[in-house]
């Protein structure tokens, strides 16, 4: 069978996808894989370095846009569509998948045009605006949190979670997940800001390095900046004399989760997802500018079972996080609860859901 996962644009869309597509080709050796993205988005870089087959088309949001770019947007629009007709014609798939992100309205809706079966996949509780409209004509909305499930129509909507990449699910049977604290050891902190980096996430972290002084010789810090801060944040680190390892983007998240006792991050839908299975304390920290707020919720969902902390960004400064970081780092046993409670939330099965439901729809698409 042949499925083409069409979006992505940040790692919060794409990785789900990767993940589908994981867990289509380990059914059978030959099924084949095609991701449809955007140039400029995450996809261009991720999917050949893991050996996966991209296409590019024209896209681009109109959302919260003034008139010019929206009519602009329209025109990429269009143009996009016409180049995913190109592309459903030459790749003939049997299932195509929509994660999110500007590239995968214009091919889900060619799919529709031309009668092959598409779904989405929704990760954050409020969705966005591509989805709420494919939702409308796709075979099936895949939601990752019951919250979205009012967004969407009942029959054709079903809870999955939001897919793992299988290096991620490996974690959920590592030995050392919970944390080391409680023996002595290093406190190792992972901060990161989703798949760009947070610049607030890291001024907040050079502001609490000279105030956590107290916790020099105890802890070690892996800190992801994002493409533009990194030379300022790793220069911090340097003159704190705190054990660090700065990086602007992080290949083995499995690896860098491994590792942690302590998380500091956004709290994008797929991150929020993969702390779950990893078993892993965070301080969230919502990016407030997410439409409709939706990372404060993803973060809520965790946090009324008591699975997580979270930080606004309003109330965040070095001094609170310098604070916060201590607090914890006092309180083992809480550590421990948290990252058991994250742990009990995960789910761990989304792709097999999803594949499972996308292989038994017979495709009914003529390519013409
Ligand atoms: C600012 C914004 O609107 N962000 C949105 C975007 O976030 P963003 O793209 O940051 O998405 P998430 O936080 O959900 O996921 C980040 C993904 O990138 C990976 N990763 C991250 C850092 C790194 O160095 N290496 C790496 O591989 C993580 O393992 C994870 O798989 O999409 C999410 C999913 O729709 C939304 O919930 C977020 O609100």
């Amino acid at each position: 069978m042949k499925l083409i996962v069409a979006g992505g644009g940040t790692g919060g869309h794409l990785f789900p996808g990767i993940s589908v597509a994981e867990e289509f080709v380990s059914r059978d050796a030959a099924n084949e894989v095609l991701f449809v993205g955007t140039e400029r988005g995450i996809e261009a870089r991720i999917v050949p370095q893991l050996g996966m087959k991209l296409e590019t088309i024209s896209a681009s949001g109109v959302r919260g846009k003034n008139g010019s770019a929206q009519i602009k947007g329209l025109f990429l629009f269009m143009f996009g569509y016409s180049q995913s007709r190109q592309i459903l014609k030459k790749f003939r798939p049997d299932v195509v998948l929509g994660v999110g992100g500007y590239a995968s309205a214009p091919l889900c809706l060619a799919a529709r045009g031309m009668q092959i079966p598409y779904f989405i996949h929704e990760q954050n509780a409020i969705p966005g605006l591509t989805n709420r409209l494919l939702a409308r004509f796709s075979n099936k909305v895949f939601i990752s949190l019951e919250e979205s499930q009012r967004f969407f129509p009942a029959e054709r909507t079903l809870l999955t979670g939001n897919p793992l990449r299988q290096s991620i699910l490996e974690l959920v049977t590592a030995e050392d997940s919970f944390p080391s604290v409680a023996q002595g050891n290093e406190f190792r902190i992972l901060v990161f800001g989703g798949s760009q980096g947070a610049r607030s996430i890291n001024q907040a972290m050079m502001a609490a390095l000279p105030k956590m002084s107290a916790l020099k010789e105890r802890v070690s810090i892996v800190h992801q900046t994002g493409k533009n801060d990194l030379t300022e944040v790793a220069d911090a680190y340097a003159k704190s004399g705190i054990k660090s390892t700065v990086l602007p983007f992080i290949d083995d998240m499995a690896a860098a989760y491994r590792q942690a006792d302590l998380i500091i991050c956004r709290a994008g839908a797929t991150t929020v997802a993969e702390v779950t299975a990893a078993a892993k304390a965070c301080i969230f920290i919502p990016f407030p500018h997410a439409v409709d707020d939706h990372q404060r919720k993803n973060a809520e969902a965790l946090l009324e079972h008591d699975a997580c902390l979270m930080l606004l960004e309003q109330e965040l400064s070095g001094e609170r996080l310098a604070a916060e970081i201590e607090k914890i780092m006092a309180a083992p046993d809480r550590l421990e609860t948290i990252s058991r409670n994250a742990r009990s939330m995960a789910r761990l099965d989304a792709a097999k859901i999803i594949v499972d439901e996308m292989i038994g729809t017979k495709g009914t698409g003529h390519v013409r």
